[in-house]
């Protein structure tokens, strides 16, 4: 019997309780403000460019070594207080038969875009069978990881439902629209298809092991609150009513999501994820009490001096200082070609500046 199955996540007996991260997520007293970064895990960091040589993006997420070595990479180099899985939000996609690749530079592109109700059949259920792959690096790492948290993820079915239906990254989101608007029975099933996989695929990664889980709706900030609340929430509400009884935390980003982070706490989750543009005071008046707060450091700001990069930092954490609970993060993603050893001094700084309090 492994520790997983005799100290279930969730629950005041699993390995990663205590830690900063879920005490944060909790909305409890941490020892210090806890840092984790989007995309750490990737090609800012020389060694993940190593072990990536020669090997595609997607071939790269089914080998369970591979995954568990890029999850590590920055939770060894940085010090920071989770680790995220290594995968991509198509993978369940593609784990179900979807044909679809990921292009360097480019994203996710799919062979043939879903668009009509004869290719919702293409979306049959995902079952752990289907992800073994998921199942054994989640094993390996929470191994690895002992009282460091891991955080699983997946793509909400709105962001999802984008690059299905568009066949790839779009600016404007002008066919996915279309459907919303035009059929808005058709979408309602596909939003509802999407929430089953997704909340099949957080599921296998809860039960391997995960402590924490990313609802990734990064593109919905394309939407308007009313369209959000008729035509988005109730897929994603969906997503997490399905994890609910497991009692871990659940996490919710959206980028340019300002008018929309009331709705995106209501839809079901425990933290909502927050960009750079709503100061985190303001974010907690919009999403209301009984929530904790993720963010938000404009990832270009590393770009910056290191002094420059301090004085951002403090404006962040002087708009956390009466949160119920933050955990420290970047707006968005780490950018490709941000230095590493910037992400290290801000892991740090970070990590000083709220252990005094
Ligand atoms: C929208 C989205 C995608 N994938 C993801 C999102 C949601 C997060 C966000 O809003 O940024 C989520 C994701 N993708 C990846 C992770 C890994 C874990 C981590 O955050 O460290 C996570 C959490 C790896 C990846 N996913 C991808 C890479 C880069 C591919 C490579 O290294 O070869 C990585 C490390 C590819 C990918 N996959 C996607 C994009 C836009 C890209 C970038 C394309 C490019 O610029 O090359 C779709």
């Amino acid at each position: 019997m492994s520790a997983n199955d005799r100290r279930p996540v969730g629950s005041p007996q699993s390995q990663t309780y205590d830690s900063a991260f879920l005490k944060a997520c909790r909305r409890e007293a941490v020892p210090h403000t806890p840092v984790w970064f989007m995309r750490q895990a990737g090609r800012s960091l020389p060694e993940y460019l190593k072990v990536r040589e020669g090997i595609p993006m997607l071939d790269s997420c089914m080998r369970p070594e591979l995954v568990t070595e890029i999850t590590l990479q920055p939770v060894r180099r940085h010090g920071v207080d989770a680790a995220i899985f290594f995968s991509d939000i198509v993978v369940p996609l593609k784990a179900i038969g979807i044909d679809l690749d990921i292009k360097p530079g480019v994203g996710p592109v799919i062979a043939e875009p879903i668009r009509t109700r004869a290719d919702l059949a293409r979306l049959r259920d995902l079952t752990p069978e289907d992800v073994t792959y998921v199942t054994e690096a989640i094993g390996m790492l929470t191994r690895e990881l002992g009282s460091t948290p891991l955080i699983g993820f997946a793509g909400a079915p709105f962001t999802l439902a984008s690059y299905l239906v568009e066949g790839g990254p779009s600016r404007n989101h002008e066919h996915t629209k279309a459907l919303m608007y035009g059929d808005p029975q058709l979408w309602a099933d596909l939003l509802d298809r999407l929430a089953e996989i997704t909340g099949a695929f957080l599921k296998v990664q809860i039960e391997a092991g995960a402590s924490a889980v990313q609802l990734f709706d990064s593109w919905v900030g394309a939407i308007a609150p009313a369209d959000y609340t008729r035509s988005v929430m109730p897929a994603s509400a969906k997503v997490f009513d399905a994890v609910a009884s497991y009692g871990v935390p659940r996490i919710h980003f959206g980028v340019g999501t300002g008018e929309l982070l009331g709705l995106m706490g209501e839809a079901g989750a425990d933290v909502v994820g927050v960009d750079w543009r709503v100061p985190l005071d303001e974010a907690a008046r919009r999403v209301g009490p009984g929530k904790a707060l993720q963010g938000n450091l404009d990832p270009a700001v590393l770009f910056s001096t290191p002094d420059a990069v301090m004085a951002k930092t403090d404006e962040v954490l002087d708009a956390a200082a009466g949160l119920e609970g933050h955990i420290f993060n970047l707006g968005h993603g780490v950018l490709p070609t941000t230095d590493p050893d910037a992400l290290t001094r801000l892991t740090d700084y970070v990590h000083t500046r709220t252990a005094a309090r």
